[in-house]
């Protein structure tokens, strides 16, 4: 769907659309609050097996990225990955290091070859999975294992004697045994929604909660602020009779609906979009602007087949939108009345992050309820106190990007906080080194 354009990306999403309705995702709160827990209890037993039992070191990217990979098993496909107790995942294993070489300098022929890529058929497009680079091998690995993967999904969802449910997998076993041209998915168009629903679905999340949980550690008094939310929260429901959290619930947390809101602003995942104009047409500006050569213009005029650059971080952190402080994480914003500044943008809470329009991040609520549910699993136990991210000093990549076998050699020896080691990139002459600098404020 991600990929697709015009008529088939509009069949293709008015199939799917069912799945991710808010009453479709309140079936699933069950589930996210379970592995949240299962999450939560894994953190405490590392915790108690330490030496000290009050600190260890944990790899809380790579943990989260393992519980939104079961999320989205149990939810869209009603498959148990047991991504959390299982280091060998097949499906985790190529998900880790995906894009890592993505963010490394490419060769030149490489920067040519994407930069002309759109003019490139199809057809011939779809070989570009057999270049001999890393980056496309690591590719070639994900399809080939999630297209595995899904096919036995799709097959035991088919045998099975349910039938009529509105889940993804669902959906697409249904789509694909019906006549109706306008319903119907093809056997690859299934397979490409799963590798999709596989990768869109649990590292954008992933990735976002540890952002948060980032900031949080930096900030105890509002670590403080959500707990005593959560236990105000619990206190009514168990006044209602009720074991577990509604809906309103989570409504009812209104600085911790901040805190997301305010990480999904500093932070999206997905930086920036391109789109290309299929007319003529002009951008009409909020604020004349003045161009090189002097003249005030109030529209950008746009050709057939231009190519825009959409920077979703540029809106999220733009201070005349967001007040001075845009570039600062401080979730009061949004508890505080100052919408008459802002403009109606994006499926949810005037962000950018989750893109706006017929093509908008379909599975948005899908990635707000599991934060929420996450952070209400133990609102006792500070685990945002610990250390989350380790990045190489000159490149910025974070340690999840890297090797596990690299990453836990360093992260075994590694104490201190605030620290500089070296990069992972080679010194001029020399073997490669991997090397970290701890970003953790909290604990040293
Ligand atoms: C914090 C989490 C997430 C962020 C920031 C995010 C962001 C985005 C953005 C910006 C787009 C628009 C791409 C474009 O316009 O070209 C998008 C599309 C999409 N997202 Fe997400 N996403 C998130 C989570 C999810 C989840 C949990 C799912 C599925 C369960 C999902 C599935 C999709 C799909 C299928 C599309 C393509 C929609 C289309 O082209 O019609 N995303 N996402």
């Amino acid at each position: 769907m991600v990929a697709v354009k015009g008529d088939v990306h509009q069949r293709q999403r008015k199939i799917l659309s069912p799945a991710f309705s808010a009453g479709q995702l309140r079936t699933f709160l069950p589930i996210f609050r379970h592995l949240a827990s299962r999450l939560s209890q894994k953190w405490k037993d590392e915790l108690e097996a330490s030496v000290s039992h009050e600190s260890a070191i944990i790899n809380i990217p790579q943990m989260l990225a393992r519980m939104t990979l079961d999320v989205i098993g149990e939810t869209a496909f009603d498959y148990q990955f047991g991504a959390l107790d299982d280091q060998k995942n097949e499906l985790a294993r190529v998900f880790r290091n995906l894009f890592v070489d993505s963010m490394l300098r490419p060769p030149a022929w490489d920067l040519l070859f994407k930069a002309t890529w759109r003019y490139i058929p199809d057809p011939i497009l779809h070989y570009v999975r057999h270049l001999p680079t890393r980056e496309y091998s690591r590719f070639k690995q994900f399809l080939e294992t999630a297209f595995r993967v899904g096919q036995d999904l799709v097959d035991q969802k088919a045998s099975s004697t349910e039938k009529g449910g509105k889940d993804i997998m669902s959906i697409l076993v249904q789509s694909s045994i019906t006549d109706d041209a306008k319903k119907r998915l093809n056997n690859d168009e299934m397979l490409s929604q799963i590798a999709t629903f596989l990768l869109a679905g649990h590292d954008t999340t992933a990735n976002t909660l540890t952002w948060t949980l980032y900031e949080l550690s930096k900030r105890p008094e509002d670590q403080k602020k959500i707990r005593d939310e959560i236990v105000a929260a619990r206190k009514e429901m168990e006044a209602r009779g009720d074991e577990d959290f509604v809906p309103s619930d989570f409504d009812s947390m209104l600085f911790m609906n901040a805190v997301i809101k305010e990480t999904l602003r500093l932070h999206p995942i997905v930086p920036m979009l391109f789109r290309e104009a299929a007319s003529e047409d002009v951008i009409p500006l909020s604020q004349p602007i003045e161009t090189v050569s002097g003249k005030i213009i109030n529209q950008v005029p746009v050709s057939k087949g231009q190519v825009i650059n959409i920077s979703i971080c540029t809106y999220n952190r733009l201070q005349s939108v967001w007040g001075e402080d845009a570039d600062s994480w401080n979730p009061n914003r949004f508890l505080d009345d100052n919408k008459e500044r802002q403009a109606s943008v994006g499926v949810f809470a005037n962000l950018m992050t989750f893109s706006a329009g017929i093509r908008a991040c379909i599975g948005w609520r899908f990635a707000y309820v599991p934060s929420l549910t996450m952070a209400s699993a133990d609102p006792q136990t500070d685990y945002t106190r610990s250390c989350l991210y380790t990045e190489c000093s000159r490149c910025k990549l974070f340690s999840r990007s890297l090797s596990r076998r690299s990453s836990s050699s360093i992260l075994r020896g590694w104490t201190s906080c605030g620290s500089t080691r070296q990069s992972c990139h080679p010194p001029s002459k020399g073997r490669w080194r991997w090397g970290y600098s701890c970003l953790c404020m909290s604990r040293s």
